[in-house]
């Protein structure tokens, strides 16, 4: 079973999501929903504006001609009368309007006949600067869909809709596993037959963005012992990601671990260049993403499985990243016989492939900022020509 063809991209994201655990759903006050996703639809409990408003600072009109200045009505303090034919009141921006007026005179365009008394010089049609009560959302509108992100706008939509709680899922509790025997917990100590252990700490940010709790375990040798070990730490998480090992080498003793420890298989390959030795297994309601140990094809499976995973099991409607058309700057190589994610440097106008694309190369991962979508057997592609591509949150250049 494990060792059938590899399964395409969307295959595999499919079959990872089919396993994402319902994280619980928990009232928490809106600005701690931020980066969550809403677990149920949001309905206004308020009509937003509550009331005609004026948009503009000037006079709420009643009839036409000139307006004699009754009052005032501003944001906060209405004018409580009902305005008679030729009468206005001054009006500041967000204020109601009082019965009666139906359009606005901005202040720029009155003029004063006497200190009470204001007109104008051309027509000021009906509904002139009025925001109708409403018309941004009525009360009882479904205003946010369950699945949509909290981000600053939601954020504000829904606590103008009355929402100072707001019902999201919590984040999982990953557990993150570097192994290998040539890893350094610390990179300011590291021998020349060893490198730093940099996996882990890379997938526990891009986690972390997410809102995980993450726990760090390792790095953990090349021994069954050790990683029986090691797996016992990730005994309470809802997801374990392991980085490294996953390939057929006779020191790549991941796969044996993990089964060994109670995980079932789900499958092993995924028909992509970085990151084909691309291992998913359950064990209980846990999800186990197993990631090769090259550093780039940690990163981009962690792009494209894990962080799917993660935000699947927190409710969110669109959990795969999404593919924007971006120029190229450069040529681009034909490919063989695996679709490949090319990093390339988005500056805003085109993208340029970046120096290297090996899959251990990371001062090139750290340079990219998107990611390019070149498919199985691809031809060369001029510069200038639009290409599909993942947008990466990648530091400074994103
Ligand atoms: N005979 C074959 N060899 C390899 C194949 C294959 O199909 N047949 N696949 C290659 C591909 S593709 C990849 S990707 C790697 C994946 O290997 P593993 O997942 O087994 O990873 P390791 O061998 O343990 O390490 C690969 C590489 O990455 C470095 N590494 C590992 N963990 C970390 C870490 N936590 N931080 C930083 N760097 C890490 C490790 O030192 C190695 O250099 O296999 C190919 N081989
Ligand atoms: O396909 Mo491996 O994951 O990059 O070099």
């Amino acid at each position: 079973m494990t060792d059938s063809p590899a399964l395409t991209l969307e295959e595999a994201q499919a079959r990872v999501l089919a396993l994402a655990p319902a994280m619980p759903v928990k009232r928490v006050a809106a600005t701690e929903a931020v980066g969550r996703y809403l677990a149920e639809d949001l309905v206004a409990r308020r009509a937003q504006p509550s009331a005609d408003l004026s948009a503009m600072d000037g006079y709420a009109l009643c009839g036409v001609g000139s307006w004699r200045i009754v009052g005032e009505s501003r944001a906060g303090a209405p004018f409580d009368s009902k305005l008679m034919w030729g009468q206005c009141v001054r009006i500041s921006t967000g204020a109601h309007m009082p019965a009666g007026a139906d359009r606005v005179l901005i202040r720029e365009e009155a003029e004063l006949l006497q200190p009470d008394l204001v007109t104008v010089s051309h027509d000021i049609p009906p509904g002139q600067h009025v925001r109708k009560c409403g018309f941004d959302f009525a009360e009882g509108d479904k205003v946010l869909a369950a699945g949509t992100r909290i981000g600053p706008a939601q954020l504000a939509l829904a606590i103008s809709a009355g929402h100072g709680q707001l019902p999201v899922r919590r984040a999982p509790r990953v557990a993150v596993l570097d192994s290998g025997d040539e890893l350094a917990a610390d990179p300011a100590d590291c021998g020349d037959h060893q490198i730093p252990a940099s996996n882990g700490a890379m997938i526990a940010a891009m986690l972390g963005a997410l809102g995980c709790e993450v726990l760090r375990i390792g790095p953990v040798a090349d021994d069954a012992e050790a990683l029986a070990a090691a797996l016992e730490q990730a005994e309470g998480a809802d997801i374990l990601v392991t980085s490294g090992g996953a390939s057929v080498g006779d020191h790549d003793l991941i796969r044996p671990a993990l089964e060994a420890w109670g995980a079932r298989i789900d499958f092993w390959k995924v028909a992509m260049k970085p990151g084909k030795p691309v291992m998913v297994a359950t064990r209980g309601t846990q999800v186990i993403l197993g990631l090769p140990g090259n550093p780039v094809s940690s990163f981009v499976t962690c792009f494209h499985f894990v962080m799917p995973l993660v935000r699947a099991a927190m409710g969110a409607s669109m959990p795969v990243p999404r593919k924007a058309m971006l120029v190229c700057g450069t040529e681009l190589p034909a490919i063989g016989g695996r679709r490949e994610f090319l990093r390339a440097a988005w500056d805003g106008t085109s993208a340029t492939l970046v120096d290297s694309q090996d899959s251990s190369a990371l001062a090139s991962l750290a340079a990219a900022n998107c990611l390019i979508d070149r498919p199985a057997g691809s031809e060369m592609v001029e510069a200038g020509t639009s290409v599909p591509a993942y947008l990466l949150e990648n530091g400074g250049i994103a």
